[in-house]
């Protein structure tokens, strides 16, 4: 068994709409549908939970009617934090499986990235894409700063796949600052996670600028 669980339970503080960044329409769609149809093209017998606030669940609801949006899938609260959210989600997932975690704000991820990452994962159970840095990084030191080799670093993205018991049983353990990603959860519980190759227009809409970036690579696919 298969799910994505697709975690859209953040304020988008940085994009600052009033409408939340994952229901802002790129190409006449709202984004998260657009992630959602991602996973289903990869694999039409996924189990897709999708993490909402509370609050934005009727609104989601009232969307799918709107733009006749009928791929099937379950929702799950939204929590304080990514962390939370993403440990709301793994309640409804039944082991034995296989776990993608997605940002709800990455539509853009290639089928090829999530296909590589669940086959991966079914050997390795933990795997991440990432991309090289194309810009020179500095490590900022007291009032001044150093370069840093850039081929050291990598940037994550997701999805991130995982063995479902693995990641449930990382999810136990107490919320923590640096768990930035569930990468970071599963190896504090000291499993090690494999890289591979992501894409590098999977974008994390964050900003303002990266709506703009969002706009491009539609109409880009679209000519
Ligand atoms: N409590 C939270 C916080 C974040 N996320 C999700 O995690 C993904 C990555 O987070 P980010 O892009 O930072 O979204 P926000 O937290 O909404 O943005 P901001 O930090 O600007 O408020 C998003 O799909 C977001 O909805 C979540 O499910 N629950
Ligand atoms: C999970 C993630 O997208 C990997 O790059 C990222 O860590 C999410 O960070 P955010 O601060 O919650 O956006």
């Amino acid at each position: 068994m298969e799910y994505a669980l697709i975690v859209a339970g953040g304020k988008g503080l940085r994009m600052g709409t009033e409408l939340p960044k994952q229901f802002l329409p790129i190409g006449g769609k709202p984004v998260l549908m657009r992630t959602l149809e991602a996973f289903y093209d990869y694999n039409t017998g996924i189990q897709i939970i999708l993490v909402l606030p509370r609050g934005q669940q009727d609104y989601w609801r009232q969307l799918c009617r709107e733009y006749h949006f009928l791929l099937p899938h379950v929702i799950a609260d939204g929590g304080e934090t990514r962390f939370h959210s993403v440990r709301n989600g793994l309640a409804l997932v039944k082991t034995p499986a296989l776990v993608g975690v997605h940002d709800g704000v990455r539509p853009f991820v290639a089928r090829e990235v999530i296909a590589r990452c669940y086959d991966l994962a079914a050997g390795k159970k933990a795997v991440v894409p990432v991309i090289g840095v194309v810009e020179t990084v500095r490590r900022m030191e007291g009032e001044g700063s150093v370069t840093v080799g850039r081929d050291d670093y990598r940037l994550v993205q997701t999805p991130q796949v995982f063995d479902a018991e693995l990641l449930k049983a990382a999810y136990e353990q107490p919320y923590m600052p640096h768990f930035t990603d569930d990468a970071s959860v599963v190896e504090a519980l000291g499993a090690s996670v494999f890289l591979t190759q992501g894409n590098r227009e999977n974008i994390k809409i964050t900003t303002p600028f990266d709506l703009k970036i969002a706009t491009a690579l539609i109409d880009s696919c679209s000519i």
